[in-house]
């Protein structure tokens, strides 16, 4: 059964990378997940595509503590670059426990705690995130076939499980600076992203 609702229609987007299409997925929760893409994605070729889960902090507030926003904004660049791809916005707030638990794992991480630590700490799982969803939202799409800009190996293992093809992973490295230093160092270290430090 699928944890889609319903998809709303298919409205234009500009941004500063050029036009978008976006559309909404409701899923069971209520919760309203975005698709911004280019181009026609039923034509059965690989779709570049970028999985995003929601920081407010990074993607709309500018935080450096992580690197969300750059990401957000590589991905968007490379997609109009290439003028064909998705990019799914996922409500997925602090991997899954919301932004009030996220800022709470920050103070814990303000002080000495790492980010998997600091999660641990509050009761949650390192990561609670799942992508069957997202499996969901790239079928109903019109595509199962995907190049994924993504450095966590996690995303790519569940993306397949749910049916879809990863054909290649693209590396996603933006935005590494002094405040996330230990932030990556610790998603390298204890939950397995390929990061090389490309930046
Ligand atoms: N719980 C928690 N969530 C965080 C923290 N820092 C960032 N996040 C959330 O983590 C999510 C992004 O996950 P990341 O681990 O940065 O990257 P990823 O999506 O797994 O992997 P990429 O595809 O390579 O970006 C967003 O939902 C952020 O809000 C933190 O310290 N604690
Ligand atoms: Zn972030």
């Amino acid at each position: 059964m699928s944890d889609i609702l319903q998809q709303g229609p298919i409205a234009k987007l500009p941004t500063k990378h050029g036009v978008f299409d976006i559309t909404i997925f409701r899923d069971k929760n209520l919760l309203d997940h975005a698709v911004l893409s280019m181009g026609d994605l039923k034509d059965g070729e690989p779709v570049l595509c970028r999985i995003h889960s929601e920081c407010l902090t990074g993607d709309a507030l500018g935080s450096l503590r992580c690197d969300c926003g750059f990401q957000l904004d590589a991905a968007l660049a490379k997609i109009a670059k290439v003028g064909r791809g998705a990019l799914l916005y996922m409500r997925q707030e602090g991997r899954g426990i919301g932004l009030f638990n996220k800022i709470r794992a920050y103070r814990l991480q303000d002080e000495g705690l790492d980010t998997v630590e600091a999660n641990l700490r509050l009761g949650f799982p390192s990561d609670g995130r799942h992508y069957d969803i997202c499996a969901d939202i790239m079928r109903q799409c019109g595509f199962t076939k995907v190049i994924l800009m993504t450095n966590n190996p996690a995303k790519i293992d569940d993306l397949k499980r749910h049916g879809i093809e990863v054909i290649a992973r693209e590396a996603l490295e933006y935005g590494r600076n002094p405040y996330n230093e230990n932030y990556l160092n610790t998603k390298e270290s204890k939950m397995g992203h390929l990061l090389h430090h490309q930046d």
